[in-house]
């Protein structure tokens, strides 16, 4: 089997490729009515091709920002497009791929890798780790009458939603430079969140709010009439109970979500609004007077994270707390291992090679897992994934690894 890079000349046979591993006919907008292929760049594409010449497996990769806890922003691939034909599956194509591209993402100086993976038993092996979740919250609007927030003193406080702000209604195909521009100020901030490279805007790939299908924005300003959040949303069939889905609510701060999250809950003639995309912990259910207004359900992993480079991944996040740990990292699927004393002081860390008795001793995906704040390394812990070679390792770890906010990635690619 021989894996090229592809190149203007063949990248049409890279797309009909995918879409047959997909089970998709070129041409055929995926959900959200993009096309979500129009982004790739041929010279970040891989073709498999057997020994006569037959193109069978696909992978490639987007040249995204990744914003990693402490509001720091690094250059991350996310990985995509990967597809092997269905008469050729289990013969090791995709495994080909996945070592070819690492070794190619490395070589250009990539310290992190991400994707959104089609089945949670693929990647692991390769050394990704889920490191942001989401889930559904519907919210039955009978029952969505806000709490009174007990924080608030004599002064009326902006997070509870009431301040001086307004909020317009645009459909989508009018609202288009609006929602980049504060998409892009809202994932500087976030952890997990990733850029939106502007030609995918131009070119309408992806999901929406990107792609041209109907939506609904609800854009919210400042007091001095700046946009600072939307919603982007639809509202379904009346039978058998209406049901108003926000594709994502994008804000800059709290009080801005709040606004809008209580805008769309405030929608008439709608049983129930559907938010895609909450993180654990997210305060919108606290902020319902009946807590049973808010139902959670699917649950799942969000965005998988892989360090290609240890000390350069873990030198580049931020940090909230002091203190010490050594890493024992096993790469398996490179062939590599590596032991690490990791020094935090003052938000920055120091991560230098040491002979030292570890503390921790995990695999690269566990690592991948817990780099974004999103999984508590006590939990893979008690899990048996992570081995902690002292009582208190666990809890050190938890307190170092910890993310400002909850990591979240809504962008699809
Ligand atoms: C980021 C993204 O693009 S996600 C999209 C992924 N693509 C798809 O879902 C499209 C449909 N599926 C496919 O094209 C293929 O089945 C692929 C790409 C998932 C796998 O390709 P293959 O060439 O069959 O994988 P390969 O033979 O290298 O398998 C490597 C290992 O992964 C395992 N594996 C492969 N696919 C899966 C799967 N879907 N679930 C669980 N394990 C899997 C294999 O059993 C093998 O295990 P082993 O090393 O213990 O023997």
């Amino acid at each position: 089997m021989e894996i090229r890079t592809t190149t203007d000349e063949d990248f049409d046979v890279f797309v009909d490729t995918v879409h047959t591993a997909f089970g998709l006919f070129p041409g055929t907008p995926v959900e959200g009515g993009g096309l979500w292929w129009s982004a790739l760049e041929a010279d970040r594409c891989l073709l498999a091709r057997t020994q006569d010449g037959r193109p069978v497996g696909t992978a490639a990769s987007y040249a995204f920002e990744l914003t990693l806890p402490g509001a720091v922003l690094a250059p991350a691939a996310g990985v995509t497009a990967v597809g092997v034909l269905p008469s050729h599956r289990r013969q090791g194509v995709l495994s080909a791929l996945m070592r070819h591209q690492l070794h190619d993402l490395r070589r250009c100086g990539e310290f992190l890798s991400v994707l959104l993976a089609s089945e949670a038993g693929i990647y692991g092996r390769f050394g990704y780790g889920p490191a942001t979740y989401t889930s559904r919250l519907t919210v039955q609007r009978h029952k969505a009458a806000p709490a009174v927030p007990r924080a608030r003193g004599a002064v009326a406080d902006p997070a509870d939603g009431s301040g001086t702000g307004t909020v317009e209604v645009l459909p989508r195909a009018e609202c288009g430079d609006i929602i980049e521009e504060v998409y892009d100020r809202y994932r500087r901030a976030q952890p997990g969140a990733l850029s939106r490279p502007r030609r995918w805007w131009a070119l309408r790939a992806g999901r929406p709010p990107i792609s041209p299908e109907p939506r609904y924005v609800a854009v919210h300003r400042d007091e001095d009439g700046v946009p600072d959040g939307y919603a982007s949303y639809a509202v379904g069939e009346f039978a058998p109970s209406r049901t108003l889905t926000v594709d994502e609510t994008i804000a800059v701060d709290d009080a801005v979500f709040t606004a809008l999250a209580r805008f769309v809950l405030g929608h008439d003639l709608v049983a129930q609004v559907v938010f895609q995309h909450v993180p654990p912990g997210h305060p919108l259910r606290w902020q319902l007077a009946d807590f049973r207004a808010g139902e959670v359900s699917g649950d799942t992993d969000g965005l998988w994270v892989r360090l290609l480079d240890v000390p350069r991944a873990l030198t580049a996040r931020g940090w909230f707390t002091d203190g010490e740990l050594v890493l024992d990292v096993r790469d398996p699927f490179l062939g590599e291992h590596g032991r690490y004393a990791l020094t935090v002081r003052d938000h920055k860390a120091e991560c230098v090679p040491t002979d030292r008795a570890p503390d921790l001793s995990l695999d690269v995906r566990d690592l991948g897992a817990i780099y974004l704040g999103g999984t508590v390394p006590s939990t893979l812990v008690r899990a048996g994934h992570i081995r902690a070679h002292s009582p208190g390792a666990a809890a050190v770890a938890d307190a170092l690894f910890g993310a400002e906010r909850c990591p979240l990635c809504v962008h699809w690619f």
